[in-house]
């Protein structure tokens, strides 16, 4: 639904995003990783309609993003700084946007000023960093966006509210098949959320991968024979990394557990595990494979 062709940015004298293709299912979650400067934030505001590609094509349900009124009515984007109007107040910024989205839920809006404990008369500017963002949620939320795009939304925001702005975004996916992106520099504040995962490095997208397939077919496997390893066992999985201890072989490896699992057996190991990876092990393993450094993005 929403699609990236070979998009293509410059900023100054820097591709901040460099031939990008990225599709993005309807009702899905895609989190978009990098460390500072891989061009996160360049590549949400094309796709929200803020810049426009020097090269390529941002597609949403079939139309451009950019200079297309309708289409950004139906895109809600929380920048990494939240925006408001000067000196408005939570209630006026409501009013306002409600007049810009057509699906906007004043119930739903009342119900989320409630949750959060938010007062209503205050001018926004006077809140904390973090009240702030939580104003920019409830407007985000009640809006009823078929696309939500955050930038870096859990900054400044504590555990408990974190857990919370997750748990709501994730009803709303339910609900009602909306479209979420959200960028991060950290892997682990958005893996429980994200269903796909894109990782950005100095302009370009240089992986994406569906979690639950990449939690399904990734292993951590110990084994040791009595004599060597039979190489026939290698013949059902892909060696991402393989480590000798001793006489026990360490490996991770891809493919399908109960065949490996098999076919080990099969030759009587003296020594034989097979565990599952947790996201960042297998992102670590994999990054090896293509020949790049994640360890900022795991911190
Ligand atoms: N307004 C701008 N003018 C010139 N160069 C810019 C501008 N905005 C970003 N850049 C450059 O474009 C590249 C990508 O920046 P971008 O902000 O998109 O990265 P990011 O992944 O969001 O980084 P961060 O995680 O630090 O926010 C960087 O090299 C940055 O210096």
């Amino acid at each position: 639904m929403m699609k990236m062709i070979q998009v293509r940015k410059k900023l100054e004298n820097t591709w901040a995003v460099d031939n990008v293709t990225i599709h993005v299912a309807k009702g899905s979650i895609y989190g978009l990783l990098g460390s500072n400067g891989a061009g996160k934030t360049t590549l949400l505001k094309i796709m929200s309609g803020i810049y426009l590609q020097d090269d390529g094509e941002v597609i949403f349900d079939g139309n451009q993003v950019f200079e297309n009124p309708s289409n950004k009515r139906r895109i809600f984007f929380i920048q990494d700084s939240p925006y408001f109007i000067p000196q408005y107040t939570v209630k006026q910024m409501a009013n306002f946007y409600s007049q810009i989205y057509s699906r906007w839920d004043w119930e739903c809006y009342e119900a989320l000023i409630a949750s959060f404990e938010m007062n209503t008369n205050k001018k926004i500017h006077r809140f904390s960093k973090g009240i702030q963002r939580q104003a920019a949620f409830i407007f985000a939320l009640s809006a009823k966006p078929d696309v939500l795009i955050l930038d870096e939304p859990m900054d400044g925001l504590d555990p408990v509210l974190r857990k919370k702005i997750k748990s709501l975004i994730i009803d709303e996916v339910a609900a009602r098949e909306m479209t979420v992106i959200i960028s991060s520099h950290n892997l682990r504040e958005v893996e429980d959320l994200c269903d796909t995962i894109g990782i950005m490095h100095k302009g370009k997208l240089i992986l994406e991968k569906d979690i639950d397939d990449l939690k399904s077919d990734t292993h951590k496997i110990q084994i040791a024979f009595k004599g060597p390893v039979p190489p026939v066992i290698y013949q059902n999985m892909k060696v991402l990394h393989k480590e000798k201890r001793g006489s026990i072989v360490l490996l991770i490896a891809k493919g399908d557990e109960e065949e490996i699992s098999s076919v080990i057996q099969s030759y009587q190991p003296i020594i034989f595990d097979l565990l599952h990876l947790t996201l960042e092990e297998i992102f670590i393993y994999e990054m090896e494979d293509v020949g790049y450094a994640v360890k900022n993005i795991l911190n």
